[in-house]
């Protein structure tokens, strides 16, 4: 109760500077005016002018003044930066989807959640087809530029409780919880197909681009490197037989 009447007062007081601020500085322009050879009303001039200073003073402390305040007074308390911390720290800067450690936190955890529960889990290895090409033509900040697009368009892809982060340069690791093998092909074959379709802006330009897929299923008791090799092995598969393709690791 204390706290919300000191609030409404600081409030207030800010309100009052803001308008008495802006009278002033519209006091200043109507005297500026005037040498300039403007002929008004003083009496009416100064009237409006207190209106004008106060109907503008709360919507400009309201959406200013406001805001920067809360702002400052979180960073007081260290509010936010736990937060702002730890999810710069699984985010990718490039793409802004997660980074390696974003994306293998979430890989742990949903082979923790399939051990456990028994449900099915298809990991799957995206990689860019000849991002080197890319690079030469339409130079470094052309191959950012796509990689940043194909992240976005698997991103958009996927649902809820999909998953998928910056594995390495031009790799991406997708996890899809609650997924068979079956089921994963599928749907990384759609992603596969909507990216070869896609209009990339490199420049002025649009390009076409392509990305190969590994995928596997989890298997109880695998562990991560396990798991990771074996989506590895099947997206070399899928480079080695022309890229643009999806292959699905051999049954184990
Ligand atoms: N622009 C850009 N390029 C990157 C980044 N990370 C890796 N690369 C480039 O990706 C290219 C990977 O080259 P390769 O491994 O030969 O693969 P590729 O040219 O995509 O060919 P395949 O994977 O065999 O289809 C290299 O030229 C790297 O420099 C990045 O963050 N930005």
């Amino acid at each position: 109760m204390k706290q919300a009447r000191s609030e409404v007062q600081t409030a207030v007081k800010a309100m009052l500077a803001i308008a008495v601020m802006l009278f002033l500085v519209e006091v200043l322009i109507m005297y500026a005016l005037r040498y300039l050879g403007f002929e008004f009303g003083t009496r009416f001039t100064l009237l409006n002018g207190i209106l004008l200073a106060v109907i503008c003073a709360p919507p400009i402390y309201w959406l200013v003044l406001s805001p920067i305040r809360n702002q400052y007074i979180r960073r007081l308390r260290g509010e936010g930066d736990d937060e702002d911390l730890s999810h710069m720290a699984i985010t990718d800067p490039l793409t802004r989807i997660m980074n390696r450690r974003g994306i293998t936190v979430g890989l742990l955890d949903a082979m923790a959640h399939a051990e456990r529960y028994r449900t099915p889990l298809t990991v799957a290895m995206a990689d860019i087809d000849l991002l080197k090409e890319i690079n030469a033509s339409y130079g470094r900040g052309g191959g950012d530029r796509v990689l940043k697009d194909v992240a976005g368009v698997l991103a958009d892809a996927l649902r809820m409780p999909d998953k998928v982060g910056r594995y390495g340069g031009e790799e991406f690791l997708i996890v899809l919880p609650h997924t068979s093998l079956v089921q994963g092909k599928k749907i990384v074959e759609r992603i596969r197909n909507s990216v070869s379709k896609w209009d990339f802006n490199v420049g002025s330009k649009k390009i076409r681009l392509t990305i190969s897929i590994g995928v596997t299923q989890y298997k109880d008791g695998e562990d991560l490197e396990q798991l990771m090799s074996h989506a590895s092995k099947a997206l070399q598969e899928a480079k080695q037989g022309g890229r643009n393709k999806v292959v699905a690791s051999k049954s184990r």
